[in-house]
């Protein structure tokens, strides 16, 4: 029994009463006329071309002439037979097909051609000349109504858009408790925690940890259970993502566990390595660190190149007799200054780092052309000498588990990432070999998903601080100066962290607002050396400064207590660097205010941008005109003084140029 029926073309008579081999003979002969057609017009041509055309045409032989005619118009009327018979078959083959009609003409091309294979006509019997008639010829000519559906699928059909399918890990997170206030969880409760850190943390005025704390502690502690030399079971424990909003305590989440685990060993060496985007960042969560460790053993060193190579690499060990003694066990640092030390200072010796937290983690992924996560892996694992190194604390590179590979048990390296705004991108993700991750996060997957690891979202959400309140404030380019004036001399909103898409456009307002008086003002940005960076952020946390006018190198990370206002004086332009913008206020729980000046043509990208990472909404704050009426008149001025202070180029600071602030 057949399974399928195949349809096979048998040319355009159909009738079933001509036998196949008269049927086939029958085919040969017309394509041979055809041919034979074809290659005397391509030869009519040409002589015409070369003005023998006359004669030719009288050499052709009326017989064939009449032949070919005849032909021709049995063909033509063989073909509207068929469509007459076949108009069902067509009917339905053509409401099924949506091909251009290009495409349909290729298709019966290729029909032709097939079928002249079958027929064992020789191709290489026709002229090249002949080839390229018939295939002008057959791209005119239409499709044969055969009532052949061709197999194949060439129609256009619509492509369904591929939906993000989230691998378990991300798809299903450890929730983290948005609200900080209400979940707030007594330091005494995590346990793991030593009397020595508890009491410092009290000393530091916490009693309680946040959300994000109380999950991510104990699960790190949880990991070195059996001390530094092994996991729980006697397997690696699993790398932690931790994505929290701005200004929840990410930073003590890894500071409380690292430091406890590390009190407990024996022998200094680096053992716990923390990497983040810039210099500040690295002074910032080294501070957090040290006042920590300090009156424990715990040793905790800073690589920022603040000082000399020589002096960092003098802060990492100390000679004891013969050997060189590590005196570090917590070093904080940049990606470059890690580097260098990894390639240029040999006493840097990465062989017994239990952690690596990579803060700020998805602007660390970016960072990533540097290579320093491969280079720092080469330095963890440099001490194994191949396969057939049997020494006991042997560290290899982790590949699958197998009952050889977990025997001897090694020194496990933990990969710890903290973000406001992590990646979910896996393919991101897995450039930072992450083992068995574990994700905790306060932003979750849409319910609408249809399977738990299905997330259909377009866009990339996160989590906004629960205490903060979204404003823009429509504007034009001459206004903007003038609003933030009467955002700190009228509505006294201060002290205002604002920030600009530029250093120029944040040195230039700052010059603008100090001549015009008034505000103890300051800027910060690239122009100024590490040191005066240093300074006036100190500042600005002591209140000395009231708008620290910034570009983005503040918008990260960057923890200074009771900013009131955040101010984006200059809309910007991705999602992750509003949220991190606007995450310098309204942090551990407090309440802040967040405003972004907005010209008529950015309104609906930026709002459309903002709903879509999941802000809970951004209200409209319109400034009256009469409201800046007050101050016009001295900026007008002011904008004449700016001219002559800043002596740079006169194109550059010229008047009409500050009108574009
Ligand atoms: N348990 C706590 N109780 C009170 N204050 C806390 C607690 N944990 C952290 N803080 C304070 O909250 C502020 C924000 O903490 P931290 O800088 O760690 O936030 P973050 O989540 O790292 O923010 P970002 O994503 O902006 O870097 C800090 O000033 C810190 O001292």
């Amino acid at each position: 029994m057949s399974l399928f029926l195949v349809n096979r073309y048998l040319g355009d008579d159909e009738d079933g009463v001509i036998s196949k081999v008269s049927h086939s003979q029958a085919l040969l002969t017309k394509l041979q006329q055809k041919v034979k057609q074809k290659q005397r017009q391509s030869l009519a041509k040409q002589r015409e071309w070369t003005g023998e055309v006359e004669t030719e045409q009288q050499e052709v032989p009326s017989e064939t002439k009449d032949e070919t005619r005849s032909s021709e118009k049995h063909q033509q009327q063989q073909q509207k037979k068929k469509r007459k018979s076949t108009a069902g078959v067509l009917l339905d083959a053509d409401s099924t097909s949506s091909e251009p009609s290009g495409k349909k003409k290729r298709k019966g091309a290729a029909d032709k051609k097939q079928r002249s294979q079958e027929s064992g006509q020789s191709v290489a019997a026709v002229s090249p000349e002949s080839c390229r008639c018939e295939t002008e010829q057959e791209q005119e000519v239409e499709e044969p109504a055969t009532g052949f559906r061709v197999l194949g699928g060439f129609e256009s059909r619509p492509v369904h858009k591929a939906k993000r399918v989230l691998p378990q890990w991300l798809a299903e997170p450890d929730v983290i408790h948005r609200d900080i206030k209400c979940n707030l969880v007594p330091v005494s409760s995590v346990s793991g925690v030593s009397a020595q850190l508890l009491r410092k943390l009290e000393a530091n005025g916490i009693q309680h940890f946040f959300p994000v704390q109380a999950e991510v502690i104990p699960a790190i502690l949880e990991g070195a259970q059996h001390g530094l030399l092994i996991g729980r079971g006697g397997y690696r424990p699993r790398d932690l993502c931790v994505s929290a909003p701005t200004g929840s305590g990410k930073t003590l989440a890894f500071v409380i566990p690292v430091i406890q685990v590390l009190m407990e060993r024996t022998v200094c060496e680096i053992r716990a390595l923390a990497v983040l985007p810039t210099k500040e960042l690295a002074q910032q969560v080294f501070k957090v660190f040290a006042s920590y460790a300090e009156g424990t053993p715990v040793k905790v060193v800073m690589l920022g190149g603040q000082r000399s190579f020589a002096a960092e690499c003098a802060s990492l060990s100390e000679q004891r007799g013969s050997v060189r003694c590590s005196t570090a066990d917590i070093v904080v640092v940049t990606p470059g200054r890690l580097v260098d030390h990894i390639n240029k200072n040999p006493d840097f010796c990465l062989e017994h780092l239990r952690f690596l937290i990579i803060d700020e983690a998805d602007r660390m992924i970016d960072s990533m052309h540097q290579l320093w996560l491969s280079q720092v892996l080469k330095a963890v694992y440099c001490s194994a000498a191949g396969p057939e190194d049997r020494t006991l604390f042997r560290r290899t590179e982790p590949a699958c588990i197998t009952a050889a590979s977990l025997s001897p048990g090694q020194m496990p390296l933990q990969k710890l990432l903290f973000s406001a705004t992590l990646t979910q991108n896996p393919e991101k993700l897995q450039q930072l070999g992450l083992h068995q991750p574990q994700l905790f996060s306060s932003v979750h997957g849409p319910p609408s998903s249809t399977t738990p690891a299905e997330n259909t979202h377009k866009h990339e959400c996160f989590d906004f601080p629960q205490g903060l309140t979204e404003f823009y404030v429509p504007c034009t380019m001459n206004k903007k100066p003038l609003l933030i004036l009467h955002f700190i001399l009228y509505l006294k909103l201060r002290p205002i962290l604002c920030f600009t898409n530029s250093r120029e456009t944040a040195h230039r307002l700052y010059c603008l607002v100090k001549l015009f008086g008034g505000v103890q003002a300051a800027e910060f940005s690239s122009r100024l050396s590490p040191g005066e960076r240093k300074k006036t952020l100190k500042d600005f946390e002591k209140g000395k400064i009231q708008l620290l006018i910034s570009t983005d190198a503040a918008a990260r990370g960057i923890d200074v207590k009771d900013v009131k206002c955040v101010v984006n004086y200059d809309a910007p332009q991705f999602i992750r660097t509003y949220i991190h913008r606007i995450g310098r206020t309204a942090r551990a729980g407090k309440p802040g205010l967040a405003f972004t000046f907005l010209f008529r043509v950015q309104e609906n990208n930026f709002l459309r941008m903002v709903m879509e990472a999941g802000s809970p909404g951004i209200q409209k704050q319109l400034v009256k005109p009469e409201c800046l009426k007050g101050m016009e008149e001295r900026y007008e001025g002011v904008l004449q003084e700016l001219a002559d202070v800043i002596k740079v180029t006169a194109s550059f600071y010229c008047s009409s140029c500050f009108k574009l602030l």
